[in-house]
């Protein structure tokens, strides 16, 4: 048997709530939940919101610390890797690059700043892998010198997917990442996505309230409600014969939205 690129048991977060009689209070975000992501694979994790979808997420890339349960990348404790090598390994795409890309900060500067605090590298080589990631999402080396206001919603969000590629991770967590954008970017968005995962054989974690984005790049679903993960199969499985009632809910909601548009 092969070894699952991630491997994640019975993982769960609460948080302190305060004190009600006397007694600590925990809000309990997640409840322990476990799966597994092998290479060139996509996990989507669904659920409404507050279902605890990026609580994993941020768990998972150590801005969260968890609770409880194992994490496992290529067979050995996520812990034991510091957080520099952590960030190498699995990165972040989120839902709106308005917020997450520094406004302040060139296009150059934004893809840079992950090499600068992450490798040893030095300028010229920098810009070398910038420009060569710049290629890789479809935008140009003339795009270095850009600001992120001088370019269009879905220019943005393939500079935030360049920056997630910055430092050639094994696993892209893309939180929301496509659901504000408009039909098309989102199209195009999604087929880029698709193109890098053959290409460089990238695992994806899609974090998700929308059925009908996961269910065209998943492989395999995790339902979330409320922090506890209620169904887990492969979309098709999911969609074909959906177990849970919140599922099936989930589901029919989702076809209900879409004919309405
Ligand atoms: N820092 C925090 N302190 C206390 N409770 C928190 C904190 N962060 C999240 N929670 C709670 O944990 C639960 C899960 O939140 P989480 O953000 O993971 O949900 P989500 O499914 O990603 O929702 P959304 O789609 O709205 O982002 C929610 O009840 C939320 O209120």
């Amino acid at each position: 048997m092969t070894t699952p690129l991630l491997k994640v048991n019975d993982l769960s977060k609460s948080y302190y709530a305060g004190y009600k009689r006397f007694k600590r209070q925990y809000n309990h975000a997640l409840s322990p939940v476990s799966f597994e992501l092998n290479q060139g694979e996509t996990l989507a994790i669904v659920g409404e919101a507050g279902s605890g979808k990026s609580t994993i997420a941020r768990i998972l890339v150590g801005a969260e610390v968890r609770s409880g349960g194992e994490i496992f990348f290529e067979g050995e404790a996520l812990e034991k890797r510091d957080l520099k090598q952590r960030c190498r390994v699995i990165r972040m795409i989120f839902q709106d690059p308005n917020t997450s890309l520094n406004p302040r900060l060139t296009i150059g500067e934004l893809l840079d700043e992950p090499l600068k605090f992450n490798t040893q590298l030095d300028k010229s080589e920098r810009k070398a892998l910038v420009i060569d990631k710049l290629r890789k999402v479809g935008l140009l080396p003339e795009h270095i010198e850009f600001y992120p206001h001088m370019i269009s919603e879905g220019q943005k969000q393939r500079v935030a997917v360049a920056r997630a590629l910055m430092l050639d991770p094994k696993i892209i967590i893309a939180d929301e990442a496509l659901t504000a954008l408009d039909l098309s970017v989102r199209s195009q968005i999604l087929n880029l996505l698709l193109e890098l995962q053959q290409e460089m054989g990238l695992s994806y974690i899609f974090v998700s309230h929308n059925m009908n984005i996961i269910r065209h790049v998943s492989d395999k679903i995790m339902v979330l409600k409320k922090g506890v993960m209620v169904e887990k199969a492969t979309t098709e499985q999911l969609f074909n014969s959906p177990q849970h009632e919140y599922t099936q809910r989930l589901i029919q909601e989702q076809s209900l939205f879409t004919r309405k548009k």
